[in-house]
């Protein structure tokens, strides 16, 4: 996998889900799934509980290789030109490539700083001088920088819970992925901190490829520039975000999305 995303070679789209069929046990929970996420881009995963998007979130960083009985049966995955499941594919490697954020904020109970350097640290750097740099440059991209420059030292917790959001989302930038998972990253914000979390997303962009799962149809359609609808385990739709909520293919799309299931 390339260093940066800067390096990626133009117009290969960042994910290629090809076909994918994955099973809990003998659950199937993804049914022949494809789409591409394109490079640089936000796409949005929105469909009822259950429908699967969490579990084909957490199929690009090989989260679910830690569930027993969780498998893909059929298709691929390819991530930067890599089928991911190959054998060469360390995930831990992998999952430095493709950063994740979770629904609920999950600072460590340590420092500000000491959770930004956590990963630069855990990779082998030592030397201050440049974990201060990637502290400072993952807490300005985090757009966290201005609110606790001047507290580095205090313990995370004691953030409020959009700034805790923020600082994980610093958390994952400082091992320098080229593709961050946000799993409702949201959900537990108040509308204020939910806004510069969106704010957030929109800029980061220019950085990284993002996959969101929401349960907002308002946020996906203010931050993300593709939405893929699923339901039950099935991808119905995929399309640039305005056509989805304003003109979808499909019938079982419209009804969603006007609030007549789900
Ligand atoms: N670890 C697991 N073991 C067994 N079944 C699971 C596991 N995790 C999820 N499932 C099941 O797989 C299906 C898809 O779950 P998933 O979490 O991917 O859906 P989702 O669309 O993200 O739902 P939600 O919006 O509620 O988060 C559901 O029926 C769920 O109960």
């Amino acid at each position: 996998m390339p260093a940066s995303a800067e390096k990626t070679e133009a117009g290969v789209p960042a994910i290629q889900v090809q076909g994918v069929d994955f099973y809990y046990g003998d659950k199937h929970v993804l049914k022949d799934v494809t789409l591409d996420v394109p490079n640089n881009e936000v796409v949005a995963f929105i469909g009822p509980s259950g429908c699967g998007k969490t579990t084909l979130l957490r199929c690009f960083n090989r989260m679910n290789d830690l569930v027993p009985g969780a498998r893909v049966t059929k298709g691929q995955i390819i991530i930067e030109g890599a089928n991911i499941a190959d054998r060469s594919i360390d995930p831990v490697q992998l999952r430095r490539h493709v950063g994740m954020v979770f629904q609920k904020y999950n600072p460590f109970p340590r420092s500000i700083y000491d959770n930004v350097a956590y990963g630069p640290r855990t990779l082998g750097e030592k030397k201050k001088s440049a974990l201060d740099e990637v502290v400072e440059k993952s807490l300005r991209r985090a757009a966290l920088w201005d609110e606790v420059k001047d507290r580095l030292d205090d313990i995370a917790t004691g953030l409020s819970g959009g700034q805790q959001q923020r600082l994980c989302i610093a958390r994952t930038m400082a091992v320098d992925p080229e593709i961050i998972l946000m799993d409702e990253p949201c959900s537990a914000l108040d509308p204020i901190a939910t806004g510069h979390v969106e704010d957030l997303i929109l800029g980061l962009k220019e950085h990284y490829t993002i996959v969101i799962v929401t349960h907002n149809m308002q946020q996906a359609t203010r931050v993300s520039d593709r939405t893929a609808f699923f339901y039950l385990g099935e991808m119905v739709e995929y399309d640039s975000t305005r056509k989805i909520f304003e003109n979808p293919a499909n019938k079982r799309t419209l009804d969603y999305i006007s609030g007549r299931f789900g």
